[in-house]
């Protein structure tokens, strides 16, 4: 069982190769306890395949790895009860029913039970967690695709995992069932035991979910850091926008804190509709990963380590 402040997940100079395609060049990454963290990075970044070293499913080409201690290369059962897995897409088990196959998977996590963590997660428990009880005795391959989700995530935490791995856990939910999940996520990572990492497209649930992102691009992490430390890397300015006497107006400033000050020492209560926008993560992710492909990316993470505060 890991504690507080302890280091998770260790990865220095990962480097990985397909044939002569290198994928990874030299990632290097620190993940602490009680943490969610979010892998962005545009398609065929190599997410996935760092998901898969790390979850011990795929072997590296180079580098150093620590999963909760281990080298998951190298990795025993019992180091494997502590780590949750959601796969990309998982097509098997068809003709079990839904609740049959969460007890049966469970089965497996019951001697890795402890006091602290009582193993499996009950199978009637989980299913309502996922949103699945309506659909509980129904075979895997009658359920829709959203459906199917909510299941690959239950099989994920069925041994109520220490470590969990979601790779676009909410790729094909409806708005609802997205919703669900992040609450599912929230109150995961608000017991403080379990440590998440997950990779999405989706920049609103990355910056919902995470304490920290972190992007991939180019073989190596271009950018870590919280989504306001993010936006502070890239050279953006505030626009602020305001009516005055019934015209509007906008204006880009870096420091818009000052300039609305003074707006207001100049007009006071004439004031109206006034507005700030920051940088969005959008605007702040395609800024960094245009900034990397044209090769003007200074290859510096905005954090090293830091510790978590939720
Ligand atoms: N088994 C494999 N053999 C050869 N090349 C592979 C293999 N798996 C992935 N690749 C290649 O490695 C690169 C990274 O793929 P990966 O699936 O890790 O990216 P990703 O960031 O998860 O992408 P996406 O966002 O599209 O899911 C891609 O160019 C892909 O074609």
């Amino acid at each position: 069982m890991t504690t507080r402040d302890e280091v998770v997940l260790d990865v220095e100079g990962l480097r990985m190769r397909y044939g002569s395609t290198e994928v990874l060049r030299d990632v290097n990454l620190r993940v602490h306890h009680g943490e969610v963290v979010c892998l962005l990075g545009p398609n065929g970044a190599g997410k996935t395949t760092t998901l898969e070293i790390l979850e011990g499913f795929r072997m590296r080409s180079a580098g150093r790895i620590e999963v909760l201690g281990t080298d998951p290369a190298h990795a025993d059962e019992r180091w494997r009860a502590r780590v949750g897995v959601v796969l990309q897409s998982w097509r098997d088990h068809g003709r079990w029913r839904v609740r049959e196959l969460l007890a049966h998977l469970g089965r497996y996590y019951a001697p890795y039970s402890t006091d602290r963590v009582r193993r499996p997660w009950n199978a009637d428990e989980l299913v309502a967690a996922v949103g699945l009880t309506a659909h509980a005795d129904k075979k895997v391959r009658m359920l829709s695709g959203g459906q199917r989700r909510r299941l690959d995530v239950a099989v994920g935490l069925v041994g109520r995992p220490e470590l969990l791995f979601l790779d676009e856990p909410t790729a094909g939910l409806d708005p609802v069932a997205r919703r669900e999940f992040h609450d599912l996520v929230e109150s995961l990572a608000a017991q403080q035991d379990t440590t998440i990492v997950l990779t999405t497209h989706d920049l609103y649930e990355a910056e919902k979910l995470s304490d920290r992102i972190m992007i991939l691009d180019g073989g190596r992490i271009i950018a870590d850091g919280t989504a306001e430390e993010l936006a502070h890397r890239i050279a953006g300015e505030d626009e602020v926008r305001w009516t005055h006497e019934g015209r509007h107006h906008r204006h880009s400033t870096s420091e818009s804190t000052k300039f609305v000050h003074e707006l207001f020492q100049q007009y006071g209560e004439d004031i109206a509709d006034l507005e700030v926008r920051r940088a969005s993560l959008e605007d702040t992710y395609l800024s960094l990963v245009r900034q990397a492909e044209s090769g003007q990316d200074e290859a510096a993470p905005v954090n090293e380590s830091r510790e978590v505060h939720r």
